[in-house]
């Protein structure tokens, strides 16, 4: 069958995005998702999501990586999302909707290219050596360094990811420059296999790892810049557990188009 989708980036971090509110997704084609996802031989993304129903929320989100295995939580895919689902009528400045790791309120601008992504509350933050290791949705190490702009992200992020501790589960790779007014960010990442323009689970995980090592208290904002652009996250930090945590950044719609899909028992076949 052929489907509608529409791309979105956010900051650079690109998503496939199919409206599939008519039905459950069933017998989804991994291989489909992997070839759409790839940039020669499909339309190219970091990820594709499902915007699906349901009965308790505005909507549901249903994230795949590039690799077109089923992700953990997206960031700037949630992001994505909720501009989709205003583009959609679903919803108009704000909305409660359904993801992997639980329910997101969001706030997004009247012209609907602005949107403000609450994210969970976090209490833990361990450490491996140097580094700050943390979910904020899905998994993050941290590192801090100088010189970023020059560093081998590919390689050493790659590295770290297939490193004995991180192998099997996977790991997201973020590296962090504090250049004092800002935070600056590259992360390789899991399921991508490679570096991104941006991570919103990624610049999350930075920001409360920063202020936890840093000592801050108190409602913070953090403006960090990645390759893609400008993200900003604020919180709330009392010492032990971060709280009304926002991703907040671009969130814009590339162009659309229709693909044929396969699914509901004819994975394979297009
Ligand atoms: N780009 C995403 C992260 C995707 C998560 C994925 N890489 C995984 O670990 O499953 C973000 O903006 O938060």
């Amino acid at each position: 069958m052929n489907i509608n989708f529409f791309k979105y980036q956010g900051a650079g971090n690109d998503f496939i995005l199919i409206d599939h509110r008519t039905g459950p997704i069933k017998d989804i084609d991994y291989e489909r998702v992997k070839q759409l996802c790839d940039r020669r031989f499909g339309i190219g993304a970091d990820g594709l999501m499902f915007l699906t129903s349901n009965p308790d929320y505005d909507f549901e989100m249903l994230y795949f990586n590039a690799d077109g295995r089923p992700g953990s939580m997206c960031g700037n895919g949630g992001r994505c999302i909720v501009a989709f689902a205003k583009h959609l009528g679903i919803i108009d400045k704000e909305t409660n909707f359904l993801a992997v790791d639980g329910p997101h309120y969001a706030k997004i601008s009247a012209e609907g290219n602005w949107v403000d992504l609450q994210m969970i509350d976090i209490d833990t933050i361990n450490t491996d050596g140097d580094a700050y290791v943390l979910n904020t949705g899905s998994p993050h190490y941290v590192l801090q360094m100088q010189n970023l702009a020059s560093y081998d992200v590919y390689q050493n992020g790659k590295a770290i990811r297939n490193n004995d501790t991180y192998k099997k589960e996977g790991i997201n790779v973020n590296f962090v420059e504090d250049k004092g007014d800002y935070l600056f960010v590259r992360t390789f990442e899991r399921g991508v296999e490679d570096e991104t323009y941006a991570c919103g689970t990624g610049v999350t995980a930075v920001a409360l790892s920063m202020a936890q090592h840093k000592h801050q208290n108190g409602h913070i904002e953090t403006p960090v810049k990645v390759l893609g652009g400008d993200l900003r996250i604020s919180f709330d930090y009392n010492g032990e557990q971060f709280s009304n945590v926002f991703l907040c950044g671009p969130a814009e719609k590339v162009f659309e188009g229709t693909i044929p899909f396969p699914q509901d028992g004819q994975p394979g076949q297009s």
